[in-house]
């Protein structure tokens, strides 16, 4: 089972046994078991302008959302126990958008739920929306760390889990710098990763089969193509904010989620 840790290796669920990922079933067609669909990448952008347009809700209402969801998927997969590291030690890394802003709002609800988080925010917008998740997430005491680990054993050592906040749904092109180095140290650790929304330097409808592979995907609102590609242990689904309105609309087919739980569990 240690195996399965391992880069390039995970949990087939079919067979109950670690098999490297490439040799695991990659679904073909853009529906998912219970019929949901995987969103384009035009689509996703739609989907979330018409949600401030026409629903009037603001970034930092759902982006709120969509961290906690974020924290409580991570709470179900990975609890404090299921740590090796002294402490549950988690590493978030914050991209330039809002995706990197779920990733701060999930810093703050993981601290709240009893785990030791560390956040790398590289590249800060000067907007009051990042400026407050900083300044709340600094208060909360979690500290940032001022330059990213440069080698992927420094991050094995010291945490149990990395959160990749560094792009979503808008993510294009060859990636930039700093984020390509980050990212290459990133395809090198051995602990589980966790990406919100996508997993980042993948393209949104393609993938990228020798980017990153991480352990669990959190697709927020619907999943996008690219989580076809998605080989990872946990698949859960979050941002119960979709109104049902706008599900019909973009024939979403969202699953019911259980209770007044924020997530779901996909696979
Ligand atoms: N509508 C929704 O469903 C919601 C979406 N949210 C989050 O918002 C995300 C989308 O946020 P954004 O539209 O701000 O975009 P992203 O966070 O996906 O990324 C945009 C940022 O990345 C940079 N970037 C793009 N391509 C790059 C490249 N190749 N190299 C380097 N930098 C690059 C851009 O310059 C920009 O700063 C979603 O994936 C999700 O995580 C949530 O915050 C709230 C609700
Ligand atoms: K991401």
């Amino acid at each position: 089972a240690g195996r399965c840790r391992d880069r390039g290796w995970g949990w087939n669920r079919d067979q109950c046994r670690c098999l490297p990922r490439r040799a695991m079933h990659v679904p073909s067609a853009g529906s998912g078991p219970t019929g949901l669909r995987f969103l384009g990448q035009e689509e996703a952008q739609a989907i979330d302008q018409e949600l401030f347009t026409e629903y009037k809700f603001s970034v930092d209402q759902l982006m709120e959302l969509a961290g906690l969801s974020c924290a409580t998927a991570i709470a179900k997969a990975y609890p404090p126990s299921s740590f090796t590291t002294s402490q549950p030690a988690v590493l978030v890394v914050c991209g330039p958008g809002n995706n990197g802003g779920d990733g701060l709002v999930c810093a703050r609800h993981l601290k709240m739920f009893g785990y030791q988080p560390t956040v790398y925010y590289p590249k800060r917008p000067s907007k009051p929306l990042f400026e407050g998740l900083t300044t709340q997430c600094k208060k909360m005491d979690i500290p940032f760390l001022p330059e990213f680990p440069a080698e992927a054993a420094f991050i094995d050592e010291l945490y149990g889990l990395v959160v990749d906040a560094i792009f979503g749904f808008s993510f294009k092109g060859a990636v930039r710098e700093p984020f390509g180095s980050i990212l290459s140290t990133l395809e090198r650790v051995t602990v589980p990763i966790a990406s919100i929304d996508i997993p980042s330097g993948w393209d949104v409808e393609k993938g990228k089969a020798d980017g990153l592979q991480p352990d669990m995907l959190i697709s927020l609102t619907a999943p996008k193509k690219a989580a076809m590609h998605f080989t990872g242990r946990y698949h859960f689904l979050g941002g119960r904010f979709v109104p049902p309105a706008l599900q019909e609309k973009y024939a979403l087919k969202l699953p019911a989620y259980p209770g007044t739980d924020c997530v779901l569990q996909l696979t």
